[in-house]
């Protein structure tokens, strides 16, 4: 588990991360969503290790991570821009690895390489940019860390690519109990990959959500009544948006779905009818006053 407690990291006065408090539970794949300049990157380079926080705390089930090695040894940080060696190709990174991670697998490596189909005897910097980024994936993976921090890590890569690296990342954490962080600042791209997403903005983790509790907590009701919209229904419901069309009103109303059903029936409605929503409207309506953050994180 991965906890972050009042993390605070300033540079030249300027606090690009206030604060911030964050649980990642072991074995879950964790989306860190924000706007440009929310924090994320810094929050993550934190979390990797790689910056001190000015203040607070962070652990990697229970130890302080700073400047632990033991610990800095079962974490990998993917950053937006990778870094290799000058001149080095994939093979010599792997050597790099090897001798840097105790848990690299030189068994891993080989057996994706059918997978990321690169040349493991080119010289890294050849290659284009976003086969650069597989060849990254392709080390991470051989590596097989416990914690896999990645900042915006699916951009520039295509989208067959995508979807390998997604499954191979999910299939990890299936099977190894690999614990993921990632960063990105669309809802789309994260949402069928993460179970809990943050949500950064400002420097602070604004809100944290389990996805299905998030999809299963809030609903879009159609309504009808006979004689107008029932006052007293409006006060026994956690409606967050209304709007008529005609003689049929729209709610979007938060809570179980079988309980607010219960609640209008007793109304004895004309028409009823209780349609899904899409996790960016459920993070829209959740975000309702901050239409700069809803903007980018939903598009
Ligand atoms: N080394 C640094 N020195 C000074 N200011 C910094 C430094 N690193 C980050 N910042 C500032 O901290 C704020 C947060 O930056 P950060 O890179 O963490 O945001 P982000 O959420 O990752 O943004 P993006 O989505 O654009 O990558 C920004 O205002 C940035 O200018």
């Amino acid at each position: 588990m991965i906890q972050l407690v009042d993390v605070t990291k300033t540079f030249d006065r300027f606090a690009a991360v206030k604060g911030a408090n964050m649980m990642v539970p072991k074995g879950v794949i964790y989306g860190l969503l924000g706007p440009n300049g929310a924090g994320k990157t810094t929050l993550l380079k934190m979390m990797a290790g790689i910056l001190r926080q000015d203040r607070g705390t962070i652990t990697i089930d229970g130890e302080e991570l700073w400047e632990n090695v033991q610990v800095k040894q079962r974490i990998l940080f993917l950053p937006d821009f990778v870094y290799f060696f000058p001149h080095a190709t994939i093979r010599q990174m792997a050597d790099f690895y090897e001798q840097l991670y105790p848990s690299f697998s030189r068994g891993r490596f080989l057996e994706l390489q059918s997978v990321f189909a690169l040349d493991p005897n080119k010289k890294i910097q050849q290659f284009s940019k976003g086969m650069q980024r597989q060849a990254a994936f392709w080390l991470a993976f051989s590596v097989q860390p416990d914690v896999l921090i990645m900042d915006e890590p699916l951009d520039g890569l295509d989208a067959f690519v995508r979807r390998h690296v997604k499954q191979l990342l999910i299939d990890e954490v299936v099977e190894r109990e690999m614990t993921v962080v990632i960063s990105s600042h669309n809802l789309r791209e994260l949402e069928d990959l993460c179970g809990t997403v943050g949500l950064m903005a400002r420097g602070v983790v604004q809100l944290e959500r389990d996805l299905d509790e998030l999809r299963a907590g809030m609903h879009k009701l159609q309504l009808a009544f006979r004689d107008g919209f029932p006052g007293e229904l409006a006060e026994r419901l956690d409606i967050v948006h209304r709007e008529e069309r005609g003689s049929i009103a729209i709610l979007i109303v938060r809570g179980e779905k079988r309980r607010i059903e219960e609640t209008v029936r007793t109304f004895h409605p004309l028409i009823l009818d209780v349609l899904p929503l899409s996790l960016e409207e459920i993070f829209m309506y959740e975000m309702g006053g901050d239409a700069h953050v809803r903007e980018t994180v939903v598009g």
